[in-house]
């Protein structure tokens, strides 16, 4: 059974938004229209999504209050809009909607990388709509209209990425929403979040993408035990490289400058492993693990680990 609308985060009495307009009908934008909707955060939400059969899916699962024919006809009168597309999407998006954006109207999306988001949407804001970049830390290997649900933000982290000098009032709208489905929300610039968020996320991602395809190629080798033998660490992996394809080429395609610094840094300590491995030098080995075992802790105690999360998706 889905947690109760209680359960995961208080309904407001009155909508913080008259109408929210939800652009990409997947994990995202489908999470947000259950929480939005069961809290009563916004009035009337309304979504788009260009593929069609994504929306002939939104309207059986009775995502929001309306599926919208055109992105146009989404934002239309919208006080708060969210684009929930891939990050390379993000710029023609605006830009598809920009002439339909009323003004006074807050402008956000939930994309991964912040930077080369905040430099694709900017140029096409219309006076008077202000843009408060949002991503949500939160999310699973799934997509589409029927990954989504409502505790999807409950206790993650949402940043916010607003430029020098946005207006406050839209960056304290933007923080109610988020906090309103239970998210604990933090202020930082876009460059800051792309440089955390590539060692954090992005770096992780790509080394379970290159892991499983490295073993994979390997079939040969290990007779395809990979698989039957895959209940520990390797399975962890294979979760994550199960993540969504487009999603994934844009953040890295968007976020190449942080991330390829990362990965220099995470090239330089795994020659240091290799070393120690290659001439037997234990306490180099003993000591790195104990101080990523103390991180792992730290983590858990300060209950950022998932499956607080995951158990009320179940029940
Ligand atoms: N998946 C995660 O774990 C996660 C977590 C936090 C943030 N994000 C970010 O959220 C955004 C959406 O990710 P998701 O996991 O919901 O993806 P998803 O693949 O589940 O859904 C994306 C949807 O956007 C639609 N779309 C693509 N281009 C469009 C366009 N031009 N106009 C209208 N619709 C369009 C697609 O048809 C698809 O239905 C991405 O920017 C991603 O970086 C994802
Ligand atoms: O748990 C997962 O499946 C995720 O990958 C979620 C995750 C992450 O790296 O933490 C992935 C990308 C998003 O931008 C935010 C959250």
């Amino acid at each position: 059974m889905a947690p109760s609308q209680d359960s995961f985060a208080p309904r407001r009495e009155a909508p913080l938004f008259g109408r929210l307009a939800i652009i990409g009908i997947g994990l995202i934008g489908s999470s947000i229209a259950h929480a939005a909707k069961a809290l009563n955060l916004a009035g009337r939400v309304v979504l788009y999504d260009r593929e069609p059969e994504v929306r002939q899916r939104a309207r059986e699962l009775g995502l929001g209050h309306e599926i919208a024919d055109s992105a146009a006809a989404a934002v239309a009168d919208a006080d708060h809009i969210i684009l929930c597309v891939p990050v390379g999407a993000c710029g023609p998006v605006a830009a598809e909607i920009a002439s339909a954006l009323k003004p006074g109207a807050i402008l956000s999306d939930v994309g991964s990388v912040k930077k080369s988001v905040v430099e694709a949407v900017t140029p096409h804001l219309p006076e008077g709509v202000q843009f408060v970049p949002a991503h949500p830390v939160a999310g699973t290997e799934n997509s589409g209209p029927d990954a989504g649900f409502p505790s999807l933000f409950l206790n993650r982290w949402c940043i916010l990425t607003p430029a020098e000098g946005a207006d406050p009032a839209a960056i304290a709208a933007t923080r109610q929403f988020w906090e309103g489905m239970g998210a604990i929300v933090e202020i930082m610039t876009a460059s800051h979040h792309d440089l955390v968020l590539a060692v954090t996320s992005h770096l992780p991602h790509l080394i379970a993408y290159n892991i499983v395809g490295t073993a994979e190629d390997l079939a040969a080798v290990t007779q395809s035990e990979v698989i039957k033998f895959s209940a520990g660490g390797f399975r962890d992996f294979t979760r994550i490289a199960a993540s969504d394809p487009t999603m994934w080429r844009d953040v890295f395609l968007h976020n190449k400058d942080a991330v390829l610094e990362m990965l220099g840094r995470f090239s330089e300590d795994l020659a240091v492993l290799t070393r120690a491995i290659r001439f037997g030098d234990g306490d180099t080995l003993h000591k790195h693990f104990t101080r990523t075992r103390a991180i792992r802790r730290g983590i858990v105690a300060l209950g950022q680990e998932k499956p607080e999360t995951e158990k009320l998706r179940k029940d």
